[in-house]
C-alpha cells in the first residue's frame, strides 16, 4: 500500500485541546476542497522530506508514493512520541493506507471530514480525532447542503467513545458565517467532546477578538467551546 507524502516529522501539537503534546507528523499530500486560507501547498510532492532530528530543519528527501511499511519505519526513530497526527493535505483520500500502518502509536486524524464513507473505513484505527468544520462561503443551495450532510456524517462516523476521543476545530475570519456555524455545531454537539475556534492566521481578513468571544459565549450554551490559535506559528516550529 502506498501514498504520497509531503513531509514526516517531529515536532509538539499547535492547535487544539492537545496543544504541546509531542507527536510525530505524516502530512499526505492532495486534497479535495481548496480552503482559501490553508496554510499548507495543494500540489502533490513528487518527494516526501523528512526531519530526523526534530527541530534542526535538515531534511533527507525521498521519492513518492512512500509504502505503509516505510512510513512506520521512519515514525519508530522518534521517543516519547504521544500520537502520529495525520494530517494533510487530506489524509481521508487514504484511508485504505491508514488502514495498513502498523505503528505502535495511537493515530491522531486531522481532517476536513467531508469523505463519510473513507471516515467509516478508518473509525476503528483512529484514537483522536481533530475535525474540522469547513463553512466554504463559496457553496450555496445544494451543493452547500451535500457539504453540511457529509461533515454531520463523518462526525457521526467518528464521534466521541470509550475507545476514540473526537473535537472539532472552525477556522474564523472576518467573514464567518455565524448563523451557518450555530447551526452546524448545532447538529454535531453530541459526537464531539469540544468545539474550538482557531482564528484564522496571517490573513487581512482576521476575525476581532469580540466576535470570537460572542461566538464562544453563544457555543457554550451547548458545548465546551475554546479559543486557542495556531500556537506552532508563534514557536516558529514545524
Ligand atoms: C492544513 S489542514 C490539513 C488537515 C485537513 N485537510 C483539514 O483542513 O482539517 C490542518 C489544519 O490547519 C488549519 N489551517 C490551515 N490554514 C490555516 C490558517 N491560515 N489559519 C488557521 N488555521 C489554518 C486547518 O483548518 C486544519 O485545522
Ligand atoms: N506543530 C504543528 N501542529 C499542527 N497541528 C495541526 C497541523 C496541521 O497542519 O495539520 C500542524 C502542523 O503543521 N504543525
Ligand atoms: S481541507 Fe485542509 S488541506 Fe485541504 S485546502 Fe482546506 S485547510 Fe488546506
Ligand atoms: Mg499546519
Amino acid at each position: 500500500m502506498q501514498a504520497p507524502i509531503s513531509e514526516i516529522f517531529c515536532s509538539v501539537q499547535g492547535e487544539g485541546p492537545y496543544v504541546g503534546t509531542r507527536q510525530v507528523f505524516v502530512r499526505f499530500s492532495g486534497c479535495n476542497l481548496s480552503c482559501s486560507y490553508c496554510d499548507t501547498p495543494q500540489e502533490i510532492a513528487s518527494q516526501c522530506r523528512f526531519e530526523p532530528e526534530p527541530g534542526t530543519s535538515v531534511f533527507e528527501y525521498m521519492s513518492n508514493p512512500l509504502t505503509a511499511e516505510k512510513v512506520d519505519l521512519l515514525i519508530s526513530g522518534f521517543n516519547n512520541i504521544h500520537s502520529v497526527s495525520l494530517t494533510g493535505g487530506e489524509p481521508l483520500l487514504y484511508s485504505d493506507f491508514i488502514k495498513h500502518m502498523q505503528t505502535s502509536y495511537p493515530l491522531y486524524l486531522e481532517s476536513n471530514m467531508t469523505l463519510p464513507d473513507a471516515a467509516r473505513n478508518i473509525r476503528d484505527n483512529v484514537a483522536y480525532v481533530s475535525g474540522d468544520i469547513k463553512l466554504i462561503d463559496k457553496m450555496a443551495g445544494s451543493e452547500l447542503e451535500h457539504h453540511l450532510d457529509s461533515t454531520i456524517r463523518c462526525f457521526r462516523q467518528l464521534r466521541s467513545t470509550s475507545e476514540r476521543i473526537c473535537f472539532s476545530k472552525i477556522v474564523i475570519s472576518g467573514d464567518t458565517d455565524m448563523q451557518l456555524l450555530f447551526s452546524v455545531v448545532d447538529s454535531i454537539s453530541d459526537y464531539v467532546s469540544c468545539v474550538v475556534l482557531q482564528p484564522v492566521t496571517n490573513s487581512p481578513n482576521s476575525a476581532d477578538v469580540r466576535v470570537l468571544l460572542d461566538i464562544q459565549d453563544r457555543l457554550l450554551d451547548t458545548v465546551d467551546t475554546r479559543i486557542i490559535p495556531q500556537t506552532h506559528k508563534m514557536l516558529g516550529c514545524l
